[in-house]
């Protein structure tokens, strides 16, 4: 673990009272330093040695989960008996829909609560914590479905994610001054965000009036507002048009080179091959393959994982020349059933 790594206080109340939302250590527009001091490179480097198997244990974890179930009725949505994920680097979740992508990044950030399993994030017990908690704990995700606030304008969501304000504490509370000071803090703070997600011209827009792509950068915005050490996108590219798809990669690059780690669920392959470091399949719940993009993409099994057993391979003369015959041969049997 790196030896900056900040330790948290457990509390809630602690934290929001000891640990206003910082804007020294990365400046969201600013001046690029990393947030958090990891070599990316060699956080790379070490993905380099790891088995490509399910569940495969990693060299600097940052998130780890154990038999994590979680049922619906008779469904079993989740099935995870381990994952781990390297810090300060970009892994995709990928899997067909239904595979329980969305269940388990619920349950690991305190949005749904599993039927049995536990899960750790730097080190530290995550089991039953609610979202707010994971959060301040530094671990923050993005909805498929954006939930920006509507009838708010985009500065005021902002400011709503700030979580960790001295003004929420009761003691502090009698502290107006400490407390307008970080009022002030998160404003700089979220104006400088909004500058670099190039939203700042839609300041005191409604987050209503946003298109589709601008509410998912805002809601990318937004999730930086406590300087989170795991940022976990769930779908970032659905809804967004070809020319905000680039930026959008830029924007998770960035969140990387500074230090932060990503796990980004998505459907788009174009975008996982582009960025990913790392690659976890789920396929009815269980985590069926791991491995760089290029391993697992080319692994037959999570291609018919993924798209089902007829995908489109090249067939070859022969391939070819069997499967019509197999079909002559069916039309044929089924001629004569049919005499
Ligand atoms: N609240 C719920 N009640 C009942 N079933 C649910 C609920 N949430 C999810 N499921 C079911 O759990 C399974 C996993 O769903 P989940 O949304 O996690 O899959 P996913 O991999 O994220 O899919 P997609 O890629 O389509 O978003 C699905 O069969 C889904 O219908």
């Amino acid at each position: 673990m790196p030896d900056e790594q900040q330790e948290r206080p457990d509390s809630s109340d602690e934290w929001a009272v000891a640990q206003p939302v910082s804007t020294t250590t990365a400046g969201p527009a600013g001046p690029a330093g990393p947030a958090f001091s990891v070599d990316v490179a060699a956080s790379k480097r070490a993905l380099a040695d790891v088995d490509h198997t399910p569940g495969v244990a990693k060299p600097d974890p940052i998130l780890k989960a154990d038999n994590v179930v979680r049922t619906f009725g008779g469904l079993t949505a989740v099935d995870v008996d381990h994952l781990e994920v390297q810090r300060g680097v970009i892994t995709a979740l990928i899997g067909p829909n239904g595979a329980g992508k969305t269940t388990l990044f619920n349950l690991l950030t305190g949005f749904d609560r599993p039927d049995s399993g536990d899960w750790s994030f730097n080190g530290r017990s995550l089991n039953r914590a609610p979202a707010y908690k994971v959060a301040r704990m530094g671990m923050v995700r993005t909805f498929q479905l954006t939930k920006v606030l509507s009838k708010l304008t985009v500065i005021e969501n902002m400011r709503v994610g700030a979580t960790g304000q001295r003004g929420e504490s009761l003691l502090a509370a009698l502290f107006a001054p400490l407390w307008r000071s970080q009022e002030t803090d998160n404003t700089e703070r979220a104006d400088g965000l909004l500058a670099r997600f190039l939203l700042d011209k839609k300041r005191e827009d409604f987050a209503g009036s946003l298109s589709g792509g601008q509410r998912k950068l805002l809601e990318m915005a937004r999730s930086l507002m406590t300087e989170p050490e795991l940022v976990m996108l769930d779908e970032p590219m659905a809804g967004v048009n070809p020319a905000l798809k680039q930026s959008l990669l830029g924007h998770v690059k960035s969140l990387r080179e500074e230090g932060r780690t990503v796990l980004f669920v998505e459907h788009d392959m174009d975008m996982v091959r582009d960025i990913s470091d790392w690659v976890v399949v789920m396929a009815q719940g269980r985590i069926v393959a791991e491995g760089p993009p290029d391993a697992v993409m080319a692994d037959p099994a999570v291609i018919d994982a993924y798209l089902g057993a007829h995908h489109d391979t090249e067939l070859t003369f022969e391939a070819e020349e069997q499967i019509l015959a197999e079909a002559e041969a069916e039309i044929e049997q089924e001629a004569h059933s049919n005499e």
